[in-house]
């Protein structure tokens, strides 16, 4: 059983907070969230029934840039998991050094089972209700679990209706609206370059080591390409259908030419089909979770047998299975940067659609290697001065980042 969302969250806050010694009414203020709003969206469902869906956007710290986070449409879409997803954006923002504060959005929703019409209608009714919240300089929508590309043209398109063509107000767009080349990669591209850096500094590689990847959706997929194409053996992966292993490396670009052709995960003719719950426990150098938060909890983190995780998804291991895997000796790389990769690149895509110039995928790529290798020196430097684990060298550079803006801002108690 996981720990609530933003428990676990404002938990790893608060370590950070005492490990800075920052004055206890800014600890207090900075996890009080900026606003949190609440809509229901009602639409017409393709049988001609009226539905209502709760969807939600916490915008949760300005101090260093406009707010800036995904939208997830999800079942499990909750209040405390969106404000616990805002909060982290404020960390993650500021450990890649962006000019952003954090925020995040949600619908709860099952988007698999909505069509194509319900998923837009719903997407145009949430951006009729927060409109007027969100824009450019102000809080900026990207894709997150259950949304896509797609979604973003909608929400330009119905933003666009209220405000004049507004392209940097989501990011994450097609390319034919403003998107930048390689954001649809940038976060499972992040993911590598951070297993190379973590990997390398214990004298291994990419290639030559096993990986197991829960989650092959935008992030697991193209994680798995990358690690697949620098030689890393893909030994096990599942999404939400079912889990598939092949102790020989599964052949990733057939699993995606299988999955392209609209085959479940399950039915890969070239993997055995294994039981989901074994997926995270399964023996190998490095687990990526690129899902759900709270996968890695006390019940199964003492069995965890990976000698490293790399957070792709936010908030997978919840601080109870942090203290366990650290007594195993488990280095554990966190989300805050970890999945950074995504936000590094809509970062870039909102400065090509303010400048109006487009980059080269080249240049998206060899920039956002630099932002992942520059937070990494930080991250460690952090480690070394506070004598601390990876998730708090992370979570001190993001907060002491944040403290400061809002100390230079003015900030009194
Ligand atoms: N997209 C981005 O740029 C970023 C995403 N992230 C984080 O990465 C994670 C994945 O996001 P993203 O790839 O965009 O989402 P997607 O919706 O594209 O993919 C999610 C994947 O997770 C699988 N999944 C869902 N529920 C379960 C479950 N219970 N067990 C196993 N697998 C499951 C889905 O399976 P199925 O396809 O069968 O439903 C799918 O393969 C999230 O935590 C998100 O917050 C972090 C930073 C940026
Ligand atoms: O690209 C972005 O703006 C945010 C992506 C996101 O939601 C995340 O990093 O969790």
């Amino acid at each position: 059983m996981a720990m609530n969302a933003l428990a676990a969250t404002s938990r790893n806050f608060r370590r950070a907070a005492r490990l800075l010694g920052l004055d206890s009414k800014l600890e207090k203020s900075l996890l009080i969230p900026f606003r949190e709003i609440k809509v229901e969206c009602t639409i017409p469902m393709d049988d001609g029934t009226l539905s209502s869906f709760v969807g939600f956007r916490v915008q949760h710290d300005n101090s260093r840039g406009p707010m800036k986070g995904g939208i997830r449409y999800h079942p499990e879409v909750d209040p405390d998991e969106v404000n616990a997803l805002a909060q982290l954006m404020t960390w993650k923002t500021a450990v890649a050094a962006v000019p952003y504060g954090g925020a995040k959005g949600g619908i709860g929703c099952s988007p698999g089972e909505l069509s194509r019409s319900e998923l837009e209608r719903l997407t145009r009714v949430f951006t009729q209700k927060i409109h007027d919240l969100i824009g450019t300089h102000t809080d900026v929508p990207a894709p997150d679990m259950g949304t896509n590309a797609q979604t973003m043209a909608w929400m330009l398109d119905e933003y666009s209706k209220f405000h004049g063509h507004s392209p940097a107000v989501v990011t994450g767009k097609p390319i034919d609206l403003g998107g930048s080349l390689g954001r649809d990669a940038a976060t499972g591209r992040g993911v590598m370059y951070a297993t190379e850096a973590l990997l390398a500094e214990y004298g291994k590689s990419i290639s030559g080591s096993t990986f197991v990847i829960q989650g092959f959706g935008n992030v697991g997929s193209w994680a798995a390409q990358l690690i697949h194409e620098r030689g890393g053996k893909i030994i096990a992966l599942g999404d939400v259908t079912g889990s598939i292993r092949n102790k020989a490396g599964i052949d990733i670009p057939a699993l995606m030419k299988h999955r392209n052709d609209g085959g479940a995960l399950k039915d890969f003719h070239s993997a055995e089909v294994m039981d989901s719950a074994e997926l995270l426990v399964h023996d190998c150098d490095v687990l990526i979770p690129c899902a759900l938060g709270g996968v890695l909890n006390k019940d199964n983190a003492p069995d965890v047998k990976a000698k490293f995780i790399i957070e792709a998804a936010n908030h997978p291991t919840d601080p109870e299975a942090d203290e366990i895997l650290a007594k195993k000796g488990v280095i554990v790389l966190p989300d805050i940067y970890a999945n950074s990769g995504g936000v590094i690149v809509s970062y870039f895509e909102w400065v090509q659609n303010i400048q109006g110039f487009m980059w080269d995928e080249e240049k998206v790529n060899n920039e956002l290697e630099k932002y992942m290798s520059s937070a990494f020196q930080h991250i460690k430097a952090m480690c070394k001065s506070l004598d601390c684990d990876l998730r708090m060298g992370a979570f001190t550079l993001g907060v002491n980042r944040v403290a400061r803006a809002t100390l230079l801002r003015g900030w009194e108690a």
